[in-house]
């Protein structure tokens, strides 16, 4: 009998293939039964063999990556479903049975958790609805055609694709979605947002092929390429703030409630909290990515710490770095403080454009920005615990 798996890349993941692999081989009770484990290379939109180039010499830059796959490779279609599958040989079903029931949920020590009626969808696991969001979100509410406009967006279902949390899990494959883009490309039109959510697969990809070329350089402080001399503080105060969503600024606070509430949280949201952590807090940027890989329903170990390293300009961001500016980021992104009031039920009081400087009626922000609000608000600053001494450590690999 044999057992089949998508290939993952990163050290736990790989440890838990070799564990797999090795209990299955040793599988005791009733007649020794022959359980080979077989690795597929799944869940990329272009398949490691098609690469113009080995991983160890993947392009560093992202954008010299998807030129290189656009020009030089094909998304292979995707594997379609068996219409009909016989029954279990007799003997085999009977070896089965004698397995054990697949174990409950209590039994694996984990809780069912209500999702909250605040969060961007009801998320439910699987490839029935994942499909069922895919046919949703394409065909019947017709969104793909303005996703390119929409996608910044931080409220709401449809401002984005919400693929990120069955991609995750294996539920749904970059190519079906692929093959879905082409066949919307031909039955209703073909534009910018139609061709962008295919590069925002390819980024997916570029993380999960950077997994392999730097291994578990990805979750060191220095990043893939190994920064050394910046100052990173793991003041634990300026944690728990950003963490529990009490740092004085509306625009992160929402978006850390959100994450902790909901285990999800926007691209924007995740580069503006992201930004923040590092460039106005100066923490250590893998408390951040251990902080979302507790949370995130679609955690993924090469676009968390990929994207994590990209922010903290260790990772292969040819712009180094990236600042986020929270006035500008709330100015654009939530002009009437919508976002912030969904999340901070105690900003809807105030007019609409305040809410995200609300002044003295929120909490004060408990450091200055590194830049400054600009003319969009005069916030008290509060250094308290800005100074306080490193603490913990963090980093396992
Ligand atoms: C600090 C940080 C941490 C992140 N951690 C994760 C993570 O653990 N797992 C994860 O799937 N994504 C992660 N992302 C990427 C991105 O934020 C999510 O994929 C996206 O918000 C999911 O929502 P969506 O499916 O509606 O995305 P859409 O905007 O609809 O995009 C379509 C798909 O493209 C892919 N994608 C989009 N942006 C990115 C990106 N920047 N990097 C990699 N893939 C991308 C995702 O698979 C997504 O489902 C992270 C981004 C940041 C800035």
């Amino acid at each position: 009998m044999q057992v089949y798996a998508h290939k993952e890349t990163c050290s736990e993941e790989t440890t838990v293939e070799t564990g797999v692999k090795r209990g299955l081989a040793n599988l005791e009770g009733g007649p020794k039964m022959q359980i080979r484990l077989d690795f597929v290379w799944g869940g990329t939109l272009y398949h490691l063999d098609d690469l113009p180039f080995s991983p160890s010499e993947l392009p560093d830059v992202y954008t010299q990556f998807r030129k290189g796959v656009e020009y030089n490779c094909k998304v292979r279609p995707a594997l379609k479903m068996p219409t009909q599958m016989g029954p279990l040989p007799e003997s085999l079903s009977e070896k089965i049975g004698e397995l054990g029931d697949i174990p409950t949920m209590a039994e694996l020590g984990l809780k069912y958790r209500e999702q909250s009626p605040l969060g961007v969808m009801h998320f439910e696991g699987g490839e029935t609805a994942a499909l069922a969001r895919l046919q949703d979100y394409f065909w019947n509410k017709d969104q793909l055609k303005i996703y390119k406009e929409t996608r910044n967006g931080m409220l709401g279902a449809n401002y984005s694709t919400k693929f990120s949390p069955w991609l995750a899990h294996g539920c749904l494959s970059p190519r079906t979605i692929h093959d879905e883009v082409k066949r919307y490309e031909t039955e209703r039109v073909a534009n910018d947002s139609t061709y962008w959510v295919l590069f925002e697969l390819i980024w997916r990809d570029y993380f999960r092929f950077v997994s392999i070329k730097y291994g578990n350089a990805i979750f060191h402080l220095g990043g893939p390429r190994k920064v050394v001399g910046k100052r990173w503080s793991q003041n634990r105060e300026l944690f728990e703030a950003w963490r529990e969503g009490r740092t004085g600024y509306p625009l992160i606070d929402a978006n850390m409630k959100e994450l902790a509430a909901t285990g999800f949280m926007s691209n924007r949201g995740r580069q503006i909290v992201c930004s923040f952590l590092v460039r106005d807090l100066g923490l250590d940027w893998r408390m951040g990515g251990e902080w979302f890989e507790t949370c995130l329903l679609d955690y993924d170990p090469c676009s968390n710490y990929g994207n994590w390293t990209y922010g903290a300009g260790v990772g292969n961001d040819p712009r180094e770095d990236r600042y986020f500016s929270i006035p500008k980021q709330s100015a654009t992104y939530d002009p009437e403080g919508e976002y912030v009031a969904h999340w901070l039920p105690s900003l809807k009081q105030s007019p609409p454009k305040q809410r995200n400087f609300p002044g003295d009626a929120y909490l004060r922000p408990i450091v200055p920005l590194k830049f400054g609000m600009g003319s969009g608000g005069k916030p008290n600053y509060s250094r308290a615990g800005y100074k306080g001494k490193n603490v913990g450590k963090v980093g396992k690999r």
